[in-house]
């Protein structure tokens, strides 16, 4: 925490890995804040560029960067000294840039993940994989998500997300110094519920973009919005996590943003084989991580292995596979209303999950009625 001490201030130091658009745009964040920032950046001359122009013209266009943010692509550099290490580079490169990080981390450093993927090979998120090369104890492991379009907040337009540890002191550190007067942090120690909601929310946007694609209107895509979140909840409570996280800024949040931007590269990759690209061409086409892409294979072997539901994330494979046409993906409504007038079965009549969110709902509500507070979920 930056702090006054006989009138010298001391600066958190803080090292941010990855210089794309959410490493950058997270750079600055906590430029913004008091932090003293070093990226690292893979390419010397993006660290150039970002040092001596204070910009970086190919992910964030005619974004000016605070001079105070520093730039190298020396990653020992980058760590040395970091308090803090906040990682943004794509899921499956996780492994491989946290053991050439290894040796220059400072044995207290807490390592954070702003990412949202699995790791294809083993099926782990990415706060496992950073406690499996690091060994870690889980305070010194933290992940941020959150509605957190990267141009946006690099626009410095008010937004907020979560930051989550098992810790909640840890989580609490963090979230100090990733707050700016356009950023907010919240805290909670729900760190499968915060990592799912930024995973699943990614392929449930894929959804989004194939049906507008396709050119279906708003009905389809409140229903895959809606009926994607049951799925997201009730995969992530089979996986440990608490409900209320996925109705909190990491799930719905996320959720509504990345379905509406069209500055989501999941949601873009989507529209395009909506239209009708082959999965090859919208691969090359899109320039920029696509989480979603990656995620849907690990996500269902998970699912099949926890007995969730998933017909919304299934048709996307389908989809991606190219055994289902795009017009045909569905939203999985109730085919009789009369039938489960409570929950919403699906075209077998089975029940489509949607306890855990009923449940949240259903607690919240007695909250209210109750005269609580508010529902739990993201603190301040
Ligand atoms: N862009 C956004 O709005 C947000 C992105 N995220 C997450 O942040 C993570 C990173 O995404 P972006 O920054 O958007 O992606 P990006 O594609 O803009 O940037 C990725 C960066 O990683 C570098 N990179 C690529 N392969 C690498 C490797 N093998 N080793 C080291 N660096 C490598 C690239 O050169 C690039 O600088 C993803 O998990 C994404 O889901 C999370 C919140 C918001
Ligand atoms: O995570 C994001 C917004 O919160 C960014 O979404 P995309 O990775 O789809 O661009």
């Amino acid at each position: 925490m930056a702090r006054e001490r006989r009138g010298f201030r001391h600066r958190t130091r803080v090292a941010v890995l990855g210089a794309g658009n959410w490493g950058t745009t997270f750079a600055k964040i906590l430029a913004d804040g008091g932090a003293d920032v070093m990226l690292w950046a893979r390419r010397s001359e993006l660290a150039a560029e970002i040092q001596h122009e204070h910009r970086n013209s190919a992910y964030l266009p005619g974004v000016d960067l605070p001079h105070s943010l520093r730039a190298t692509s020396r990653l020992d550099l980058a760590l040395a000294g970091a308090e803090h290490v906040f990682v943004s580079v794509p899921s499956q490169a996780l492994r491989e840039n946290l053991i050439a990080a290894a040796p220059h981390l400072g044995s207290r450093a807490t390592v954070v993940s702003l990412m949202k993927g699995v790791e294809k090979s083993t099926g782990l998120r990415m706060s496992e994989v950073i406690s499996d090369v690091l060994r870690l104890p889980p305070e010194q492991i933290a992940v941020i998500s959150g509605p957190n379009l990267a141009l946006e907040i690099a626009k410095e337009q008010p937004t907020a997300a979560v930051v989550s540890s098992q810790s909640l002191e840890t989580a609490q550190a963090v979230a100090r110094i990733a707050t700016n007067r356009y950023f907010r942090s919240f805290v909670n120690t729900d760190v499968v519920g915060t990592e799912f909601g930024g995973v699943l929310k990614n392929l449930i946007a894929v959804a989004i973009g194939i049906v507008d694609g396709v050119g279906y209107g708003e009905n389809t895509k409140a229903s895959i919005i809606t009926r994607g979140l049951v799925e997201m909840t009730d995969f992530a409570v089979a996986s440990g996590a608490q409900a209320e996280t996925l109705s909190g800024l990491a799930g719905l949040g996320d959720l509504i943003a990345t379905c509406q931007s069209p500055l989501s590269r999941n949601n873009t990759a989507g529209r395009l084989l909506g239209q009708g690209y082959r999965l090859a061409d919208v691969v090359k086409q899109m320039q920029q991580t696509t989480e979603g892409l990656a995620s849907v294979g690990p996500v269902l072997e998970l699912a099949a292995a926890r007995g969730v539901e998933m017909p919304i994330v299934e048709q996307v494979r389908q989809v991606l596979a190219g055994e289902l046409e795009p017009k045909d993906i569905a939203p999985h409504l109730t085919t009789d209303p009369d039938d489960d007038p409570k929950g919403e079965r699906n075209t077998h009549g089975q029940a489509q999950g949607g306890g855990a969110l009923r449940r949240t709902f259903q607690r919240a509500l007695d909250q209210l009625r109750d005269g609580g507070r508010r529902a739990p979920g993201d603190r301040p």
